[in-house]
């Protein structure tokens, strides 16, 4: 069996580490690294996987996660460069960083895959996207496919492309919480107790999210079939467009965009 190990427990890595646990991998294939010692053991504790320290990470497991964040690779890579044997595979989860800065700093040849996931592996929906660095082969993106497919579905898509998917699938979650979150203050607005606002906002956005999957519509027929002539729905489509919704949702997933680039150019050479 594959062997991973995560470095970086916090909210990414856990929700990775759970999703493989609930995909019904073996607690004893995965390994993971953390800093506070009582994070390491509510994780521990939480899902029955072994905290080892990084030289163990990467001597023990086949496929190495990275989830620190972009801030803290620096550190992270001078503790594992002198330590990682040759031939392990390296997956980063980080938004920003291109596999050049791993292979530049990892033993000559190392294969490479970057991947954006989301937070939803934790109920088995994540949206990843991934992409080969330079040494990465067909066999290592099959294995990193067949990872994340079960905890989600799976891109692949070019380099190029991950700052844009960063700020599309990667953040998008956040996104639609917001917009969640938003809608239930509406409901406390008209006088809708907060737990019944919650449960229609939420399954609302549940069948709303089943119909773009499941059904043969595209989102624009899908809105005009909830859009009466003189009704409701136009009435709250009206403000919507004068309050610029749509262009403020593009603005923000180039903003995303955007940021993505610059974590990546803090750790050029
Ligand atoms: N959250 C999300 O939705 C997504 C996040 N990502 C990417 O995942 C990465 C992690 O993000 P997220 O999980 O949100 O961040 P968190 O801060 O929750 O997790 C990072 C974890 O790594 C730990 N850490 C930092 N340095 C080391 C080290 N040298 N050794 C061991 N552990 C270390 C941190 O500890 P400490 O608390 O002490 O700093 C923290 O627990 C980022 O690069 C982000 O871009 C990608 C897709 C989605
Ligand atoms: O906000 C962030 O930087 C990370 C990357 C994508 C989602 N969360």
């Amino acid at each position: 069996m594959t062997t991973i190990a995560v470095l970086g427990a916090g909210k990414i890595g856990e929700a990775l580490l759970s999703g493989l646990i609930k995909a019904g991998r073996a607690p004893s294939d995965l390994l993971f690294t953390e800093r506070f010692p009582s994070r390491a053991e509510e994780l521990t504790k939480t899902y029955g996987i072994s905290h080892v320290d990084v030289p163990t990470a990467v001597q023990r497991a086949d496929v190495i996660v990275v989830a620190v964040k972009p801030q803290d690779i620096e550190p992270l890579l001078d503790e594992v460069a002198p330590k990682i044997p040759a031939g392990k595979l390296v997956v980063s989860l980080c938004a920003g960083l291109p596999t050049k800065l791993f292979e530049r700093r990892l033993p000559e040849g190392t294969a490479v895959v970057r991947v954006m996931p989301n937070t939803p592996m934790l109920v088995g929906e994540a949206m990843a996207a991934i992409s080969g660095g330079a040494h990465a082969e067909d066999h290592h993106l099959d294995l990193v496919e067949e990872l994340l497919g079960s905890v989600g579905k799976v891109a692949r898509v070019p380099e190029t492309q991950q700052d844009a998917v960063t700020a599309l699938s990667g953040s998008g979650p956040a996104y639609f919480f917001y917009l969640v979150e938003a809608m239930i203050d509406a409901g406390i607005l008209l006088g809708i107790p907060r737990a019944t606002a919650a449960d229609l906002i939420v399954q609302s956005a549940v069948g709303a999210a089943t119909m773009l999957r499941e059904g043969d519509g595209h989102p624009v027929m899908l809105r005009e079939a909830v859009t009466s002539p003189a009704g409701t729905t136009i009435a709250g489509i009206r403000e919507l467009e004068k309050h610029g919704v749509r262009a403020a949702l593009i603005d923000a997933i180039e903003a995303a965009r955007d940021r993505s680039v610059e974590l990546g150019k803090a750790h050029e050479d």
